[in-house]
């Protein structure tokens, strides 16, 4: 017998401060428990310690969300009869509240992702500032007027889709709900998000200001739930109108046939990678060094777009591994609550599991350790940064996704062949190139099957600037104008002012 689940509960995070934590399904702006009354246990990755639990959604609680968005999306429901201007303003109003409870919640995501507080508190700025960007879009994006001839002419109309189910993975649990729940508010749709069941905390906490930010209830609803049932009854869903999903290939794969079995709803999917970052023999290698080291140790290398195999021209290949591990060795890691703390923990012990494995597969198939390789400390699941060098691409380090703190380096000798041995992967999300010759950065940035090319840096996202996959690591485009189509259907309204009769 499940206990009745309470509104929320007290965390007080390792720095002894106390925050309230919402643990319930967040539907028509209210806190509810599941139907069924299951719950989520949520651990901290650094302390391996419970935090909380909190509401465990399935199939019941997806269908009770999906009828409130229905209801909320109804023509003469009050969300549609909001102009776009006060949409935008309740957008803008959501990013206010995010910045004064800047520490609230980066505290939080710490605790739930154990990733450092300072890469926290920017994950939750840009969470701020993409809720605004978008706000500003709201009025901003309408159709076109266009005249074909005298005798007619035709207009179009930027629809919302209608209710939109998203799915968002752990790796950036805040950032992620500012991703998908803004352009698709800004467009007028309302939304059924799925947290990831390791961190459903932040979250849960946004929803705590979206009814005073003026939505009315059912516009965005929160579900904490597995994969499973909750993702996939929200994938499968019939009246369900788009899947907007983030996370790995293989359950990519999975969301877009259960929308094409069911209704055919609209897909959009940002995947996994396995990014190729390249340093020519004439670049700064000092600063390449910095790039590199951020590409792959940033986020405890939980980031679908880690620069993860490093390319080096044979000529600078010993000296900047050289400068590479020297570099890796000033990387503070450990208690995520330390402001000097650059690497925290990995998420769960099964991907610390899975991390370490691939290392020890490495170095089994020939791979030297240059750093790293080991757990860092007895208590969480930190893992040291990793240098692989001696890598080829037929290796499992060279050729999958580890998300993990493990960087495998390759030596090439042409740029014709670091273009081929760049691009030979069945992902395309995301690649850099570290060189002073300005021709050769565009031929090669032109040249790489990616969606997102770094020159002379790595891993800079930025909410005006749309990020996406090539191949196998997804289908559209997220941030920017671009991610408003993923939130839009276009209407074209053609009028008659006088045609001749056709027959
Ligand atoms: N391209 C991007 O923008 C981007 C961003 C972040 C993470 N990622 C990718 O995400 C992966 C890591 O995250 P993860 O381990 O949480 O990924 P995951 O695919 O295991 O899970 C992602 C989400 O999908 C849900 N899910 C699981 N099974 C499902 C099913 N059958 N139907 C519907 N939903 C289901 C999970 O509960 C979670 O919310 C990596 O591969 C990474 O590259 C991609």
């Amino acid at each position: 017998m499940s206990t009745k689940l309470v509104d929320h509960v007290e965390i007080t995070v390792p720095t002894g401060k106390t925050y309230i934590q919402p643990v319930g399904l967040f539907i028509n702006n209210q806190h509810v428990d599941s139907v069924h009354g299951g719950r989520v246990k949520v651990y901290s990755p650094s302390t391996e310690k419970l935090i909380c639990e909190v509401a465990d959604a399935d199939e019941e609680d997806v269908d009770i969300a999906v009828k409130v968005a229905r209801a909320a999306f109804q023509t003469d429901a009050p969300w549609r009869k909001f102009s776009s201007a006060q949409r935008g303003r309740c957008l803008s109003r959501l990013a206010d509240c995010i910045e004064q409870n800047l520490e609230y919640l980066a505290s939080i995501e710490t605790l739930d992702n154990g990733k450092s507080i300072t890469l926290a508190r920017g994950d939750v700025q840009a969470a701020a500032d993409c809720f605004r960007y978008y706000g500003g879009w709201a009025d901003k994006d309408y159709g076109q007027t266009i005249e074909t001839d005298i005798k007619r002419f035709a207009y179009t109309r930027h629809e919302p889709i209608g209710v939109c189910g998203q799915i968002i993975p752990w790796n950036f649990p805040f950032l992620m709900c500012a991703w998908k729940i803004a352009p698709a508010v800004a467009c007028g749709n309302t939304i059924i998000l799925k947290t990831a069941e390791l961190t459903p905390l932040s979250a849960l906490c946004l929803t705590k200001f979206v009814p005073e930010c003026g939505f009315p209830p059912g516009v965005i609803n929160v579900l904490s739930g597995d994969g499973r049932r909750c993702g996939n009854a929200i994938s499968s869903h019939m009246d369900i109108d788009k899947v907007a999903f983030t996370g790995s290939t293989g359950v990519g794969r999975m969301v877009m046939r259960a929308a094409a079995s069911s209704n055919l709803k609209k897909v959009t999917l940002e995947l996994g990678g396995k990014s190729p970052n390249i340093v020519f023999n004439d670049a700064d290698l000092d600063s390449a060094a910095v790039w590199t080291n951020y590409g792959i140790f940033y986020n405890s290398g939980q980031v679908c777009c880690a620069g993860s195999r490093v390319y080096v021209q044979e000529d600078v290949y010993d000296e900047f591994i050289k400068r590479m591990v020297a570099k890796a060795k000033t990387l503070k890691v450990g208690d995520p609550f330390a402001e000097d703390t650059f690497q925290g923990a990995q998420v769960s012990k099964q991907q610390y599991e899975r991390i370490v494995s691939y290392i020890e597969s490495g170095i089994a198939h020939g791979a030297k350790l240059e750093i790293g390789g080991k757990r860092h400390g007895n208590l969480g699941y930190f893992v040291e940064p990793t240098i692989l060098s001696n890598v080829t691409e037929d290796m499992a380090v060279g050729k999958e996704e580890i998300f993990g703190p493990v960087l495998a380096v390759i030596k090439f000798k042409t740029i014709e062949e670091a273009i081929r041995r760049g691009n030979n992967s069945t992902y395309g999300l995301a690649a850099g190139v570290h060189t002073n010759n300005i021709t050769n950065a565009i031929k090669v940035s032109n040249a790489l099957e990616a969606g997102t090319v770094w020159v002379n840096c790595y891993n800079l996202l930025h909410h005006q600037i749309p990020f996406g996959g090539y191949k196998e690591s997804g289908i559209g485009r997220e941030l920017g104008s671009y991610g408003l189509t993923n939130y839009t259907q276009t209407k074209a309204v053609h009028i008659n002012l006088g045609m001749d009769s056709p027959i």
